[in-house]
């Protein structure tokens, strides 16, 4: 098959994608976003003879409207624009994952400082703020004084960006010192590892331990409805554990997150799963299933 990749720039993890589709002798073509023109009715050359288009671009807006050009040129691409639009914007992510029944920590949106201020103090101290669009745990607050609050607040609605006028405000939810990462394909785990840190934020972008982890029969259902909330797909879904039994196991899960163009480098290096193997078979069968599906309404 011949795989096109959506990028601006080749990371571990796409390097991983690549090798993995090149050993077993698939075409691939790099597709650079910021090199091309998308018209809206001719699609651009490069996508001539693509199979499926594997969508990794860095920047959250280029995901959005490449995808949607791509599904327009009729294109399968992984991860569709309804999976990157609900997936880049957490409140979108929050409000499909209640929707699905999925537990979440609990949030309020306000789009001034005042109506902020009294979420933040209805929830408590110590609180959550975070950015509607951003990863890396990049200006997330934890608020731990009304002093906090407000300084930060002003700071938001002065200084910030116009998405950093709506106010997502979430409840800081107890985890043991780590959280969960689960790779998924349509809601099949790939992999899972716990980022540990002393800090609260225990992303492996800010150099948290990591370590693999087995999901028991509740964080399998979680991942599931997870992925299905979003529309399935290549997903990275975060969870963090909000209790442990006496023997350390998990009591349950509250899902913080489901990203779309999720890394995989660190998985890769703490599990013994071939991390890349098992996205390229999942890949295969997608592409099999969508060429059945042609053949059939043909
Ligand atoms: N409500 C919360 N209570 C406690 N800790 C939290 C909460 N939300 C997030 N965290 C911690 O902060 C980290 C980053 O959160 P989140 O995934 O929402 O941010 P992000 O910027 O989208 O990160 P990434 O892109 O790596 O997923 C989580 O890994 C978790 O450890």
């Amino acid at each position: 098959m011949n795989v096109g990749i959506l990028y601006s720039r080749i990371r571990q993890d796409e390097k991983l994608l690549l090798n993995e589709l090149r050993e077993r002798d698939h075409e691939v073509t790099k597709i650079d976003v910021r090199k091309q023109q998308f018209n809206i009715e001719d699609p651009p050359e490069i996508f001539d003879g693509v199979d499926v288009v594997v969508d990794r671009c860095l920047a959250t807006s280029r995901s959005v409207y490449a995808t949607k050009f791509v599904e327009a040129y009729g294109i399968p691409v992984v991860n569709g624009p309804e999976t990157a639009e609900i997936c880049a914007d957490k409140v979108k992510n929050s409000l499909a994952l209640v929707e699905a029944g999925v537990p979440t920590p609990n949030t309020d949106v306000a789009f001034t400082k005042d109506a902020a201020m009294a979420s933040i103090e209805e929830f408590g101290y110590p609180c959550v703020l975070k950015p509607v669009v951003g990863s890396w745990g990049r200006l997330m607050a934890k608020i731990d004084s009304k002093d906090a609050a407000e300084a930060i607040l002003e700071h938001k609605e002065t200084l910030g960006h116009y998405e950093h006028k709506i106010f997502y405000v979430q409840e800081f939810v107890d985890k043991p010192g780590r959280d969960i990462r689960v790779l998924a394909t349509d809601g099949e785990p790939v992999a899972a590892m716990v980022r540990e840190s002393e800090h609260w934020l225990t992303n492996a972008a800010k150099g948290a331990d990591t370590d693999t982890f087995e999901l028991d029969d509740r964080a399998l259902e979680l991942v599931e409805k997870a992925s299905d909330s979003v529309g399935g797909g290549l997903l990275g879904i975060d969870l963090m554990e909000t209790g442990v039994d006496e023997d350390g196991n998990p009591e349950d899960y509250t899902v913080h997150e489901v990203n779309h163009t999720v890394e995989f480098k660190a998985l890769s290096e703490v599990t013994d799963v071939d991390v890349p193997a098992k996205v390229v078979d999942w890949l295969e069968t997608k592409v099999e299933e969508e060429a059945e599906a042609g053949e059939v309404s043909a």
